[in-house]
């Protein structure tokens, strides 16, 4: 390439989870000691990190030509960048992040119109004033710069709007979920001028297809299994039907060898059927992209 893509790695809650993405995905970033300027094995990229609530801002202004950040600061900032792709992963796991508004689990705060009149404690201060503003509800909300749960508890405010992953922080501090304002994800975005560079857009391209695969790749399981030829029809019908499966002849033999792609969540109750209706030897195996 002619120029190297300078591409934003979020620091913050996001970080650890994106670096392990890209190494599944085939990038080795290294961080080292204190240097925001993390190496990684590809001579096509520069890496930058950046905060989260930041990226945007830096992609739009083309000072980076692609990032990773949450939708939810893209939508803070109203940043125009053009969204690649949507990775579904958070800190700890593989699905979305929502913000919540939430009060002390005895408030009398029920709704968002029992609102009006109140103070709001936020780290997402311009989307929630977007949203009651929207919703015609006169709520003063006031910026938080973290640790926002415990404000409702000593009384500094009467609700937050706060992003929640496991409910374990909201939970801890005894407040309650009373409506929930957006779902979040991470997304790989790029400015409108690096997506317009043909090289440029061939890079941010590979990287978004090889991070899908690696995360569809943590989705899936690939099961092999030998079935008696009289079984296939069963076995094949209990299999779902995502993609065809292969079948082998198995050498010598009666038998014939089945294997497929399945969605780890079913695998615990498949494999039991599997082998009530004839399966033999089966084998599981991770798959580590999915492409
Ligand atoms: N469990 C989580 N907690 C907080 N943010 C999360 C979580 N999972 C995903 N995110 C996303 O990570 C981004 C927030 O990361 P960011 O670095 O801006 O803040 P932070 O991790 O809270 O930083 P800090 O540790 O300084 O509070 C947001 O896009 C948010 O949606
Ligand atoms: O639903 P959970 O899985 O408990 O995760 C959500 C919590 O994690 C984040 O806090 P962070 O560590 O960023 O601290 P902060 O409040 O100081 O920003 C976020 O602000 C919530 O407090
Ligand atoms: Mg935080």
């Amino acid at each position: 390439m002619e120029k190297k893509l300078k591409l934003g790695i979020p620091k913050g809650s996001l970080q650890k989870a994106t670096i392990e993405l890209f190494r599944r995905s085939g990038w080795k970033i290294n961080v080292n000691g204190r240097s925001y300027f993390p190496e990684i094995n590809d001579k096509d990229i520069d890496c930058a990190i950046c905060r989260a609530q930041e990226m945007s801002r830096y992609v739009e202004n083309e000072t980076l030509d692609a990032g990773l950040t949450g939708k939810d600061w893209i939508a803070e900032n109203s940043s125009d960048i053009h969204v690649v792709a949507d990775l579904v992963y958070s800190k700890v796991s593989a699905r979305p992040a929502r913000w919540v508004l939430a009060v002390p689990y005895n408030s009398s705060i029920k709704t968002l119109e029992d609102l009006n009149g109140k103070k709001i404690s936020t780290e997402l201060l311009e989307f929630t004033k977007r949203y009651f503003a929207e919703r015609k509800i006169d709520v003063n909300v006031e910026f938080s710069w973290g640790a926002t749960e415990a404000k409702v508890v000593s009384g500094l405010a009467d609700a937050i709007v706060e992003v929640t992953e496991t409910e374990s922080t909201i939970r801890a501090h005894g407040l309650k979920i009373i409506h929930e304002l957006m779902q979040t994800n991470t997304q790989l975005i790029a400015s409108h001028k690096a997506w317009a560079n043909p090289e440029k857009r061939e890079k941010i391209e590979q990287i978004a297809m090889l991070l899908k695969g690696a995360l569809l790749g943590d989705k899936l399981v690939g099961l092999k299994m030998n079935v008696p030829e009289k079984q296939i029809k069963t076995i094949v019908a209990l299999l779902p039907s995502l993609n065809a499966p292969t079948i082998a002849a198995l050498y010598n033999s009666d038998w014939v060898s089945v294997e497929t792609v399945v969605d780890t969540s079913i695998v615990r109750e498949l494999i039991p059927d599997l082998l009530k209706n004839g399966a033999e030897g089966i084998i599981e195996y991770p798959l580590n992209k999915v492409v």
